[in-house]
């Protein structure tokens, strides 16, 4: 029976990683994945442009879309300031699944809630459920074609205040064209290109930041 590419992931990371230490699950997955096989993690090139973005924004409430393996979770969580929260949301439950032995191993599960199912049912919910007026920080790293249609629902549900930033993977590879165009031509964004690589490769990608002005 074979394994899937997430559970020899898991399985990478209880071999080599030390329990409890972020920056070793991080560097496990990198390794694994950049020598053994490919796998659809940020990774660590666009990992430090997305590092220095939440150090920089310090966040109190951070959502990301689309956990896969944990990996950014874990990557991000061991970054945020005491008393801050990453809602992280999966659509996929055995990725899930996954995830959440990641980011126990990791030693970050205080600081991270996982939940489960597709981003459009999430979203109109996620005030109530989480008692939240705004997030400070949103990483969009799910299907490429539903970063704009669920930026577009996050504004409408007023989760974005001015000020709010929104971190976007893939922009070029496998690339949101429809996104790009949205944050770059509104007045309501001051949006910014950081060039990198798709993680593990050298094909070209980047990460956009877009601040919401309101
Ligand atoms: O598809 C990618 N990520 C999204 C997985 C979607 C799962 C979810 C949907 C959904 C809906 N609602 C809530 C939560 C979620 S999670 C992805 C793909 C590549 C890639 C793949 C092949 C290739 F040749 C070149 C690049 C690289 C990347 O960095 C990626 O992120
Ligand atoms: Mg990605």
């Amino acid at each position: 029976y074979g394994s899937t590419r997430p559970e020899r992931i898991l399985a990478e990371v209880k071999r080599k990683a030390t329990r409890g230490d972020a920056r070793s699950v991080v560097d496990t997955i990198d390794q694994y994945c950049r020598h053994q096989e490919w796998a659809m993690n940020v990774g660590d090139e666009k990992g430090t442009i997305l590092d220095s973005i939440v150090c920089e924004v310090k966040p109190r409430a951070m959502l990301e879309l689309g956990t896969y393996c944990g990996y950014s979770a874990v990557r991000i969580a061991s970054l945020l300031p005491p008393n801050s929260r990453l809602i992280t949301m999966e659509f996929n439950p055995v990725f899930a699944a996954i995830a959440r032995q990641v980011i126990a191993w990791a030693g970050v599960e205080d600081k991270v809630v996982l939940i489960e199912g597709p981003s459009g049912d999430w979203i109109p919910k996620m005030k109530k459920e989480f008692g939240l007026t705004s997030f400070d920080l949103v990483f969009l790293d799910h299907w490429k074609d539903c970063y704009l249609p669920d930026t577009k629902l996050m504004e409408e549900c007023g989760l974005l205040r001015t000020g709010s930033i929104l971190v976007a993977d893939n922009v070029i590879c496998p690339g949101a064209p429809d996104y790009l165009e949205y944050v770059r031509g509104s007045p309501r964004y001051e949006s910014k290109y950081f060039r990198s690589h798709l993680e593990y490769t050298r094909v070209e990608d980047g990460i956009e930041k877009s601040v919401f002005l309101g």
